[in-house]
């Protein structure tokens, strides 16, 4: 591969001493006068000539990832001479005598400093690592830069404003050094009050309106960063909630949270800092130029020794910190997650005695993340360190050279103070401009998290349109396989038949991981089955218009979620307009609304953080009267009398039994509660293995027979009812 790439720059280079052979060949044969030059047009013509011959050779010879890299190589090559004999002509005016034609000694010198340069460039702004997809990966850093941008389109007004103060911040604080320098050389000549009260009347001027400015320009900065923060978390929470119920169970909802939370925030802020340092340093870095290339060309081009080598150093740091930002991210992820996990279930925590297992488990990760930390701080430290050295470098060097020219009166004393006053200012620019090359990749992999997130389509067919005005809400599994998507290799269902009538209850029973919830799991089409059919009246579910569906399906959970708010909220949740009559009647049907009307504020207590002020039994029932307050044709009670006391039990006959036409399913491990069904399905190992009413299976003496019997001595033997 090496050699094949040496064989290429080698036939470019013989191609070269062709093209100058021939050249030199002319010369003499034409018997052109040693040391007469050429028009700089010529010269010019002769590289591009040479370019394009060159140009051709390479791209015959090269192909796939090095072509770049050459094209590169033979432009710089070609067009180094005609540009560095422009710029001596610019600066010297041309001679009598024309360009001169390069001799063998100018070309190989040409040949050297165009591979020097292009040394310097690839190694400094490698198309990166191009073998692990470096080049892609900063194109991919670009472009999720630029998407971060467009985001911030509403914001092109605050944007604009800002831009508009930067600038005038930048032209302000550019002024200062120069009148800083005149007041120095006023200071050290003849004392000459005007002059002087107006250098240090313009000095505090443009201080003044230059902080006023900077101000501004932060505000506008930060204001639109706060906007777009806002709009990017709710664009990602609409984009998470929308996500299939498998994407919660393969991601951790820390992960998740630390997305919303300290991704957007941390995307945002690089990016709104970085436009900003872009900005900035790009005007001022212009500015900077012009005013210091107007007092001395000669240290402009020594105190531009400095950037090349800053951003030589900053791109080894960027290379190598951005896999540690990554790692660094990963950990701050981590420990939040497991914080979140043991501080959400302390009392589990405690129960168990976990206390100290949760304390090490956390203070591994943190050790890990500290790790991380060091290793990246240790970086930084050496890079300052680095820095420092060159910026000092260029310092001194810079100094002995000025006194030379004070010294032949090409410079004032005030004119080198302003110079270096100058360039410590373009350091400082060069050194954010480069740096946030490097910040850009490290937002990006924060930004490309979010995007990843964002532009996530959820897996399961999206829903339907279908909302028919009455609905009998008959449901069936037909034929349906089912596994779940973390282990697609283990079906929980297994060509299950089932038929849910209106009117009718129907009890799910057997023992557990039977597959009973995976059942009402996709009757609430909280997953699609892989193979067989759910309908409702006939059909497929995913063809109900997504809010009618849970409308007409509700469902209450044994361990029911409510969510921190009042209870009249908790009971309407999700339903828009939803009148008090109509929340009270379902409270009632529930027998919820006594224990609600001796709550403090009644209807509008607080419940607390996941229902915490209630007990297990009152927050089943507000669940209850959350499914009701629909008025759902199909109910699904998944255990829900396990908590409950004999009144609501009693309370709840009336909708258990689908008396109003109601089609009911109730999912059961105490068999009591299902005795009135009017069907029974056992499940076992993900089939159904037995059906019927109580009788019939009673009287068929199978599993279902023995399950009760089983539970019934249990409960003998430990005595509870
Ligand atoms: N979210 C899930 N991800 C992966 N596998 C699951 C998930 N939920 C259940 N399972 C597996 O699917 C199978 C059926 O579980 P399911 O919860 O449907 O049983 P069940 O009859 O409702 O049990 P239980 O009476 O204990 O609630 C079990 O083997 C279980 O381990």
């Amino acid at each position: 591969m090496a050699s094949s790439g040496m064989r290429v720059y080698g036939t470019v280079l013989s191609c070269d001493l062709a093209f100058w052979g021939v050249v030199w060949g002319g010369l003499v044969l034409l018997g052109w006068p040693s040391g007469e030059g050429v028009a700089l047009g010529s010269l010019w013509a002769m590289g591009a000539g040479r370019w394009l011959l060159l140009h051709a050779v390479s791209v015959a010879t090269q192909s796939g990832r090095g072509r770049p890299v050459l094209r590169r190589w033979v432009a710089t090559l070609c067009l180094l001479g005609p540009a560095f004999e422009s710029g001596k002509a610019l600066q010297w005016g041309s001679s009598s005598r024309g360009t001169p034609i390069p001799d063998p000694g100018a070309a190989a010198l040409g040949v050297v400093a165009a591979t020097s340069a292009c040394l310097f460039w690839e190694l400094t702004f490698p198309e990166a690592e191009r073998g692990k997809g470096g080049g892609e990966k900063q194109q991919k850093a670009w472009d999720l830069f630029m998407r971060v941008i467009r985001y911030s389109r509403p914001d092109a007004l605050h944007l604009g404003a800002a831009f508009l103060f930067l600038s005038l911040a930048v032209l302000g604080e550019t002024c200062i050094p120069y009148y800083t320098g005149r007041v120095v050389d006023l200071l050290g000549s003849r004392y000459q009050p005007s002059s002087f009260l107006s250098a240090i009347g313009f000095m505090a001027l443009f201080s003044f309106s230059s902080s006023l400015c900077v101000g501004l320009r932060g505000g506008m900065f930060m204001w639109s960063l706060s906007r777009l923060n806002k709009r990017m978390r709710h664009m990602l929470f609409r984009s998470l909630v929308q996500q299939e119920i498998g994407f919660f169970e393969e991601t951790k909802p820390g992960g998740l949270t630390s997305r919303l939370i300290s991704d957007i925030d941390k995307m945002g802020r690089s990016v709104a800092m970085n436009i900003n340092v872009l900005l900035r340093s790009t005007v001022k870095l212009l500015c900077l130029l012009g005013l210091m290339l107007g007092l001395s060309w000669h240290l402009t081009v020594l105190a531009c020794v400095e950037m090349p080598l800053l951003a030589l150093l900053q791109n080894f740091y960027n290379t190598h910190c951005q896999a540690l930002m990554q790692q660094l991210q990963d950990c701050k992820a981590e420990a939040q997650e497991v914080a979140s996990s043991a501080l959400g279930a302390v009392r589990t925590v405690r129960s168990f005695g976990a206390e100290r297992a949760e304390a090490r488990r956390y203070q591994e990760v943190i050790a890990k993340m500290q790790a991380a930390q060091w290793r990246k701080d240790t970086l930084k430290a050496v890079l300052l360190l680095l820095r420092r050295l060159v910026t000092v470098g260029v310092k001194v060097m810079m100094l002995f050279y000025g006194r030379r020219l004070i010294a032949s009166g090409q410079l004032t004393s005030g004119g080198l103070l302003a110079f270096v006053l100058y360039q410590k200012d373009m350091a400082t620019n060069t050194r954010h401009l480069v740096y946030i090359c490097g910040d850009m990749l490290n937002c990006t992999s924060a930004a490309s998290k979010v995007f990843l997130y964002l532009d996530r389509k959820p897996r399961e067919e999206g829903a339907g349109t279908l909302e028919p005005p009455n609905l009998e809400g008959r449901l069936t599994l037909r034929d349906v396989t089912f596994s779940y998507p973390t282990k697609p290799d283990a079906p929980a269902l297994n060509g299950v038949s089932l038929e849910l009538c209106p009117g009718k209850m129907t009890a799910l029973v057997g023992p557990s991981g039977g597959g009973k919830s995976s059942c009402v799991s996709l009757l609430e089409r909280f997953y699609e089955p892989q193979e067989g059919q759910v309908l409702l009246d006939g059909r497929p579910l995913h063809s109900y218009q997504h809010r009618y569906l849970h409308r007409k399906i509700a469902m209450v959970s044994q361990d029911p979620v409510l969510f921190s708010g009042s209870v009249r909220d908790n009971i309407a949740y999700g339903l828009e307009d939803c009148s008090m009559e109509r929340i009270e009647s379902a409270a009632r049907k529930a027998n919820a609304h006594n224990f609600i009307c001796e709550l403090e504020q009644g209807y509008d207590t607080d419940v607390g953080e996941s229902g915490g002020q209630l007990s297990a039994g009152q927050k089943q029932c507000i669940a209850i009267a959350r499914a009701l307050v629909r008025e759902p044709q199909v109910l699904i009670l998944d255990e829900v009398t396990s908590c409950m006391d004999v009144d609501t039990q009693l309370a709840m006959q009336e909708v258990l039994t689908g008396s109003r036409g109601q089609t009911v399913l109730v999912v059961a491990h105490r068999l009591k509660t299902v005795e009135q069904a009017d069907s029974i399905l056992f499940l076992e190992d993900g089939v159904v293995v037995e059906q019927g009413t109580h009788r019939q299976l009673m009287a068929r003496r199978g599993r279902y027979h023995r399950l009760r019997e089983k539970l019934f001595s249990d409960l003998d033997s430990t005595g509870t009812h």
